[in-house]
């Protein structure tokens, strides 16, 4: 017989278990949580999560229901899965669900954390940043202002693609790249000198932002078990801080550059550095102080929040007209008639070409790049669809299952963009970007919503006009199309699409 500690131990083994599962269903009734998965002792459903955490949750939402909580580690995180729980959120509440919980990778790369707009609470000092960068630089007159400066970039990449006519080109690649290209000397002008300065700045970014957004979007132990953040187990949080690093000097160099070439008044421009460093020479606007560090967090914030978001949105358009020929050929169509063969098409265009608006807003209905949007947190106790909300919970918002629902759209996973032509039908509303319909809200709704969606739309219809307009696509022989997802901060291909550009325009010279 066993000795009674030992005896001891085995009831304990026995009854350990049982206790638990016990507790947990316990605690989940009495707080009122959702449904969800029920997930192991300690780590909760961590070992059981998919990569593709936009189709994981999508998943436990049919079996669960359109509100969900599930356990990682030691938090518990909310799901919504439903137009009108979606609503709830980010339009009826808004103001209570308006923060955010910092990831512990983002606040190491954030130049101090809540320095910038994504991960600031609401209050004096965000309002200042939303108020600097979708007024002054990202609203109708600020990129009116750097028109110019889009133009050059964008004659660049179509001179660099005819110099690779014949050739695959990774498609995404070169679109991230015109769109850092867009994005800096929209932030920064013609500051950094020399064609040769700019691409290597460029190709540096390209891998910053590309190393970020893949941490990002890692799981963090720190996370799940904030108690153990001191110990950066993955070390995660020390590569931040070294990205953050190289960052610090890219932009001292850039500041600096500016900072002498106003001293000496060589300069007279009107780009959103200037209108930072304004600000920050001010000291802010008389309410809250605006910093060196602020300038910063603002320049990471659109390089990491507008290059791969805008970038992929345009390698999928590609990608999906190039598997629904029918479609590319209408999109084509239409260039020919607004713009015709003896041009390339410019910004003035666009207003005119209604049907590739409709090929962008399906692209971003069926892939949007912030699948689970960026997720928002209550600042004080709260509910939703009827449940507690606990303060400082993450509630992911899974605009991508919902903008596939069979009940709102005929046949959800076709890409059909004519289900964007307005009309009777219920798909035929006036479906726009401004977050006012909780079936199609790609870019957030409420007072979060992307601060950037003037620059987005603008670049990805001119990025997918120019690509059309001027060049014929095929695959590389021997190679098939893949449309399939990799989830991530920013959601991608899940491998790049590589497609052969020949010219499509009357003359050699247009491209010149
Ligand atoms: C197709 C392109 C883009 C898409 C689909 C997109 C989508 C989104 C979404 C879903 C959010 C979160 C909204 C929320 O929390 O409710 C967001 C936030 C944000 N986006 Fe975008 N975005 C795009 C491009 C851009 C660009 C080009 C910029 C700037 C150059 C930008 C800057 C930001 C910023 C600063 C935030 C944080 C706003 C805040 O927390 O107050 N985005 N975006």
């Amino acid at each position: 017989m066993a000795s009674p500690p030992a005896a001891n131990l085995l009831y304990a083994a026995l009854l350990l278990p049982p206790a638990l599962v016990y507790l947990v269903v316990k605690r989940r009734r009495s707080s009122r949580l959702p449904p969800g998965p029920m997930g192991l002792p300690l780590v909760g459903s961590l070992p059981f999560i998919d990569r593709n955490l936009h189709v994981y949750f999508a998943g436990l939402a049919a079996k669960h229901g359109p509100i969900l909580s599930i356990r990682l580690g030691s938090k518990v995180e909310f799901v919504v899965t439903s137009a009108e729980l979606a609503r709830e959120v980010l339009r009826d509440k808004d103001l209570a669900f308006a923060n955010r919980v910092m990831p512990d990778a983002g606040s190491a790369v954030s130049f101090g954390g809540e320095k910038n707009i994504v991960g600031s609470p609401v209050g004096p000092k965000w309002r200042l940043l939303r108020r600097v960068c979708v007024h002054d630089m990202l609203g109708p007159a600020g990129l009116e202002s750097v028109r110019g400066l889009r133009g050059r970039e964008f004659r660049s990449t179509l001179r660099y693609l005819h110099s690779r006519s014949g050739e695959p080109v990774d498609v995404g690649a070169q679109m991230f790249l015109n769109t850092m290209n867009v994005i800096t000397s929209t932030m920064w002008g013609g500051t950094i000198g020399s064609q040769g300065e700019r691409a290597a700045v460029g190709s540096e970014f390209r891998g910053l932002v590309a190393e970020i957004t893949e941490l990002l979007g890692s799981p963090n132990v720190s996370d799940f078990f904030p108690a153990l953040a001191p110990f950066d187990v993955q070390g995660i949080r020390r590569k931040m801080e070294g990205f953050k690093v190289r960052f610090d000097l890219l932009f001292d160099k850039i500041i600096q550059k500016r900072v002498e070439a106003d001293g000496g008044g060589e300069t007279v421009v009107t780009d959103m550095l200037e209108t930072m460093l304004k600000l920050e020479r001010e000291g802010g606007d008389g309410k809250t102080s605006f910093t060196m560090n602020n300038v910063k967090a603002l320049l990471l914030d659109m390089v990491v929040g507008g290059t791969e978001t805008t970038s992929n949105t345009v390698e999928w358009a590609m990608a999906e007209m190039m598997h629904n020929p029918q479609v590319l050929k209408r999109a084509q169509e239409e260039l020919d008639m607004v713009v015709g063969r003896d041009a390339v098409v410019e910004e003035s265009h666009l207003s005119e070409l209604h049907y590739l608006r409709m090929v962008i807003k399906e692209t971003l209905r069926l892939h949007p790049p912030l699948p689970l949007m960026v997720p928002h947190s209550p600042s004080a106790d709260s509910t939703v669809g009827g449940y507690h909300v606990p303060e400082g919970t993450r509630v992911f918002v899974n605009v991508w299952a919902i903008q596939r629902n069979p009940l709102v759209w005929n046949e959800p996973l076709e890409f059909n963009p004519e289900r964007f032509a307005e009309g009777d039908n219920v798909e035929g509303r006036k479906w726009d970007f401004m977050g006012n319909q909780f079936e199609y809200f790609p870019f957030g709704s409420g007072r979060r919503i992307c601060a950037g969606i003037a620059m987005a739309d603008k670049m990805t219809l001119y990025s997918v006009a120019m690509l059309l307009q001027a060049f014929h696509w095929k695959l590389p022989q021997g190679t098939q199309l893949d449309l399939s997802e990799k989830f991530g901060i920013v959601m991608k291909k899940a491998t790049p699409l590589v497609a052969i550009p020949t010219p499509r325009l009357s003359k050699p010279e247009l491209y010149y």
